[in-house]
């Protein structure tokens, strides 16, 4: 008989995103993001970094000041990253994970690299405007988004 406390579906492409995530070297928030095809084929994955080049240790890390001065001038979001990484040719019907809701400059490549669904897990920044747009965006769009529902299970790796 099957053993039965395989990892579902969500919590494997969401585990993988959050695995991503711990690449980033951001000092408040890590994200990470991984599509998947419709038939649960992972496609590519990506996490928040600066761009190729750009060095992690010359770049800002800071979150206020003149923007040139902080990381959001040359920070790259991990779902335009993943979207980015892919070079498979077309996304449509794809679907991504992510750990946080994607804003609106990530919602944008997301509609128009065909993704058609969204599952996230954190939407700590619901109440921002740049939140409220994407959510506008995507609905406007038909994309799907809900978010991922927590199942408590703990997964240990021995690196
Ligand atoms: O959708 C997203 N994807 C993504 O990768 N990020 C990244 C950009 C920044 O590196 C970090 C947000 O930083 P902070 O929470 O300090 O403002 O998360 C942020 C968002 C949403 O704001
Ligand atoms: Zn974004």
């Amino acid at each position: 008989m099957k053993r039965k406390n395989y990892i579902s579906w969500d919590e494997y492409f969401m585990g993988v995103s959050k695995l991503s995530g711990m690449r980033s070297k951001d000092p408040s928030t890590q994200v990470g993001a991984c599509i998947v095809s419709e038939d649960n084929k992972i496609l590519s994955m990506g996490y928040n970094g600066f761009p190729a080049g750009c060095s992690d240790d010359e770049f800002p890390w800071e979150r206020e000041g003149d923007i040139y001065d902080t990381k959001y001038a040359y920070v790259t979001h991990s779902e335009l990253n993943a979207i980015l990484n892919y070079r498979g040719g077309s996304l449509e019907g794809a679907k991504i994970y992510v750990s946080l809701f994607p804003c609106n400059e990530c919602a944008k490549a997301i509609i128009q690299s065909g993704i058609r669904t969204i599952v996230y897990d954190s939407d700590k920044y619901a109440d921002t405007p740049t939140t409220r747009a994407s959510k506008r965006m995507l609905d406007a769009a038909g994309v799907r988004y809900y978010q991922y529902q927590r199942t408590g299970r703990k997964v240990e790796l021995e690196m």
